[in-house]
């Protein structure tokens, strides 16, 4: 990524990365904006950047130190809100990037948020439960002065799940005096948790998946589907398609990937890397020996669920599916966005496709603050409600102003906080 782009002093060309990613995505949509062009500045830089060290007591007494981040890229039309990760690669430009784009889907799907996202650059696969535990819990008093459930909401992303929130939650919880449940979202649902947000991001996916075959008069049942990453969100919209009748061919994770012609049996897959910890030596499939011939397979759905600029200018050119779900978050790099549009292939962006999580967050903050509690089915249907609508509305948009599903989704979404910018003023 070229630095072209004014960027904050705190990076250097070398750390742009995934935050240019993001730049060009908002240079590319500011042409459409209007007057409210003049406030486009405002989504070029976090509100508020917190790095904070993260000192550990090991085990073996020893004591380390992790860093750790929580930006809030705008809180324009309320709180910000988005995910905590825990990841060797985290950077303080990921982080950035990752909260942005929780902005953009927030106002997209017009849930009441700015955008925020957190992280903590460690493997969490080198610690003990202990020393999990001790590090979410420093990480959590460290960042307590600017989350609070009017200000910031973290919830689970990549390595962090409901044990973590609920720790979270006790963290921020005893800091305070009293019990804030509506501090983070994702949380046991014996801790007033949803119904549903666990699978909710998956479920997005499949909601949004069905949609855009819809439009490509491609059928679900016999579809096939490739998966890169099956942890929440690769691992319930793969079950999600199989389940209504689609052939999941192939499944990729960080160690291995697996292919199977007629279809993975998604249920036995599940199992098995709950047993096993990934999908490496699944005894019904082949696996691959180049994990790049994973982009070349012959599929018609394509669902990128792992990381950031997986499909980008060396793989995107072998895609075969004729439709790619980010359910990943920055999955595609602009290069390879020009590429799959060039060729036709219907991209549905991550800020609509993977936006069923913060959705059901958001019940879940509405929940906890009413301390009453909705059926799953109540959820599952707002949900999928809320999905087919945020599609439809950027598939018109589209069309419209022909422009890809991406643009579309980022005019959606720009518009709706450069709108709530312009109408809260600067204080003179
Ligand atoms: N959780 C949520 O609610 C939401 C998540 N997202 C986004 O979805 C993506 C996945 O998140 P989530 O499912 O929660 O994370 P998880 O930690 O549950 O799962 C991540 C999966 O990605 C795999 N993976 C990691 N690195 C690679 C790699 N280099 N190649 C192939 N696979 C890899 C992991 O494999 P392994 O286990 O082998 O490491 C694992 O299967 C992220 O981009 C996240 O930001 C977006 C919206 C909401
Ligand atoms: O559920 C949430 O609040 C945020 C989920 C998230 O991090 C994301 O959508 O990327």
């Amino acid at each position: 990524m070229s630095s072209k782009h004014a960027i904050p002093s705190y990076l250097t060309p070398p750390d742009i990365g995934a935050w240019g990613v993001y730049l060009e995505q908002i240079d590319r949509v500011t042409p459409y904006l209007g007057s409210l062009a003049r406030w486009v500045e405002t989504m070029k830089r976090p509100k508020r950047i917190l790095i904070v060290d993260v000192p550990i007591e090991r085990d073996d007494g020893t004591v380390a130190h992790f860093e750790g981040y929580r930006v809030q890229h705008n809180t324009s039309r309320g709180p910000g809100k988005g995910g905590v990760r825990f990841h060797q690669d985290v950077s303080l430009s990921e982080v950035m990037a990752l909260s942005a784009w929780m902005t953009i889907k927030n106002a997209a799907v017009n849930v009441p948020y700015g955008g925020a996202k957190g992280g903590i650059r460690v493997d969490p696969k080198t610690l003990s439960r202990a020393e999990l535990e001790r590090m979410t819990r420093r990480y959590t008093s460290e960042i307590n002065i600017i989350i609070g459930p009017n200000k910031d909401i973290p919830a689970p992303d990549v390595n962090t799940n409901e044990q973590i929130m609920a720790w979270m939650m006790d963290t921020y919880s005893m800091n305070q005096g009293s019990t804030a449940s509506g501090v983070v979202t994702g949380k046991p649902i014996s801790l007033g948790g949803s119904l549903g947000r666990h699978e909710a991001t998956g479920r997005g996916v499949f909601v949004v998946g069905c949609e855009a075959a819809g439009k490509r008069g491609l059928e679900i049942k016999g579809a096939r589907i490739a998966v890169q990453g099956f942890g929440n969100v690769g691992g319930v919209a793969a079950r999600l398609f199989a389940a209504a009748g689609a052939k999941v061919v192939a499944v990729q994770d960080h160690a291995a990937t697996v292919v199977r012609n007629s279809g993975l049996d998604i249920v036995a897959l599940q199992a098995y890397v709950t047993q096993h910890g990934s999908v490496a030596g699944f005894p019904d499939a082949e696996q691959l020996d180049d994990a790049a011939q994973f982009w070349g397979l012959d599929c018609d759905i394509l669902v990128p669920a792992a990381l950031e600029q997986q499909i980008n200018r060396d793989n995107a050119a072998q895609i075969k599916a004729s439709i790619v779900l980010e359910g990943a978050n920055g999955p595609t790099t602009p290069e390879a966005d020009d590429i799959l549009h060039d060729r036709g292939i219907l991209l549905v962006p991550d800020v609509i496709a993977n936006a069923g999580g913060v959705t059901v967050s958001y019940f879940e903050w509405v929940q906890d603050f009413s301390s009453f509690f909705w059926t799953e089915d109540e959820i599952n249907s707002r949900l999928t409600r809320i999905m087919r609508e945020a599609f439809a509305a950027v598939w018109a948009l589209a069309e419209e102003k022909k422009v890809s599903l991406r643009t579309a989704a980022f005019i959606v979404g720009c518009t709706r906080v450069l709108q709530a910018r312009e109408m809260r003023g600067l204080y003179p």
